[in-house]
């Protein structure tokens, strides 16, 4: 997830966009000054830094301004010399405010999109001081390509990743969480000739139901109460290039016919328009849900089902990928180390046994979380085992659904064990809508701590 940092006073129009950003995935924070900022954060960890003119046109010359990460400077007062100075000081773009959030999300994923481009960026995952070459980056299994596999099960989805990357066909990615489903969205846009056009992903799981279709297809103005201006939506950002709908079996009916006829027109029209606005996307979803059930249940529209299933891509569980575990937690621990300034811990026979004899049910996600976990929790001279603090080496293996449901919580629950008990119990027989509104808490909230927490998803494969 990609981590965004604001900063602006209170009163600038920057603000609204920490909610909406959020809604969109990224993780974002603000800070009402750079002092404040620099004070409470290490700006350096994040992606990128929004920045309001006015907190930082107090600061003077000797005042510097943070190298990393790149920053995008918007403006009330837009001018050109302080346009041009912007740049001058290493700004990548500087808009005016205020800004639609179209054109400012563009401007986010181009910059963050730069970034990921393995072939301009050398990731965390590569050795440093080595530079990744353009056809290391489109080599799909290799660290360069950022999608790490030489398992056969691997190579059989990178075969058919090369034959449908160069076509405009809609892609059905499948596979269990955290398997990998949005970073093979992102490589086979990186690997089609939309490359110079934004992807833009949205987690339709993450986006409140009444919000969605106008988040997705816009609306006009007046189109309904709150609705003050008109807002192009996300498909139209996406125009010439990719859009990656995830958990697309969250997508209510009627936005589900209204994607139909975008696919089936090639046109978009927002809500409470009469006209419509010819759009050319390539559309790329992914799912953990077995769509064809939820046709069956009136869940899922079979007309758009039959659309969306024109090539199917399956990520396999980690568990079923052989060796690529153990190649994946050597690259992921060095990656850990580099990110919390630890020295490169070497990656021993113990740590490997104690990976290879866990199932992940989190698949790479949770791999990562309990490899960070063990990289922080280790003492300078090695890494340790057990502070991968996995569910098999605790003996509370709530795993699976049926387990879940017969566990009990022991003394001494935690807030975030009562959470993931209760949606490990509930989560077969209940939508993610029920499940948040039983919690109390918002679809998005409970996506977010689903990631959080490395809370498998039910498995109806
Ligand atoms: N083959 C891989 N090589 C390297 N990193 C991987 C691989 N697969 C997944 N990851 C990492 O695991 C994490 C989860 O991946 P991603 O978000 O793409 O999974 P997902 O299947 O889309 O998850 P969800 O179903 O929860 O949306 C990310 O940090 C991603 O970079």
């Amino acid at each position: 997830m990609h981590s965004i940092m604001i900063i602006c006073p209170d009163h600038s129009p920057l603000k609204e966009s920490e909610k909406w950003l959020s809604r969109y995935g990224f993780q974002v924070n603000t800070s009402q000054s750079l002092e404040q900022a620099k004070k409470y954060y290490e700006l350096s960890e994040f992606n990128l830094l929004l920045i309001d003119q006015e907190a930082i046109q107090h600061l003077n010359s000797h005042t510097e301004l943070p190298n990393q990460p790149r920053r995008i400077v918007l403006d009330t007062k837009a001018s050109l010399s302080t346009g041009v100075n912007s740049m001058a000081q290493g700004a990548v773009f500087y808009l005016p405010l205020p800004t639609d959030s179209e054109t400012l999300l563009k401007h986010v994923v181009n910059v963050l999109e730069q970034d990921d481009a393995p072939n301009i960026t050398p990731s965390a995952q590569t050795p440093p001081n080595q530079q990744i070459t353009k056809e290391e980056a489109l080599t799909l299994g290799t660290p360069g390509s950022g999608i790490i596999g030489q398992s056969p099960l691997m190579q059989d989805l990178f075969s058919d990743m090369r034959k449908i990357a160069g076509t405009d066909v809609t892609v059905l990615i499948r596979g269990e969480s955290g398997t990998g489903k949005e970073l093979v969205a992102k490589a086979l846009h990186n690997l089609s000739r939309r490359h110079n056009h934004p992807i833009i992903s949205v987690n339709c799981a993450a986006i409140p139901e009444n919000l969605i279709e106008s988040e997705l297809f816009g609306h006009e103005k007046g189109a309904f109460t709150g609705a003050n201006s008109s807002h192009d939506g996300l498909i139209y950002a996406a125009d010439k290039g990719t859009l990656f709908l995830d958990e697309i079996g969250e997508l209510p009916l009627e936005a589900q016919a209204r994607l139909l006829r975008v696919l089936q027109e090639g046109e978009i029209r927002k809500v409470g328009a009469t006209q419509s606005t010819k759009v050319n996307i390539r559309l790329i979803t992914a799912t953990h849900r077995d769509l064809i059930a939820m046709v069956k249940q009136g869940l899922f529209r079979e007309d758009l089902y039959y659309r969306l299933y024109v090539m199917e891509l399956l990520l396999p569980p980690l568990r079923d990928r052989g060796d690529d575990i153990s190649m994946l937690a050597q690259i992921l621990l060095e990656k850990a180390c580099q990110k919390h300034n630890k020295p490169i811990y070497s990656y021993n026979r113990t740590f490997d046994k104690a990976i290879r004899a866990h199932n992940w049910p989190g698949n790479v996600r949770e791999l990562e979380n309990a490899i960070e976990r063990a990289v922080i929790l280790s003492p300078l001279e090695r890494v340790e085992a057990a502070n991968l603090k996995l569910a098999s080496q605790q003996n509370t293996s709530h795993t699976t659904d049926s387990a879940a449901s017969n566990a009990h919580l022991p003394k001494g629950t935690t807030l975030d064990d009562y959470f993931k008990h209760f949606v490990l119990t509930h989560q077969h027989k209940m939508t993610e809508t029920q499940l948040a509104h039983s919690l109390g808490i918002s679809r998005k909230s409970l996506w977010e701590r689903r990631q959080k927490l490395a809370i498998p998803k039910k498995v109806t494969t």
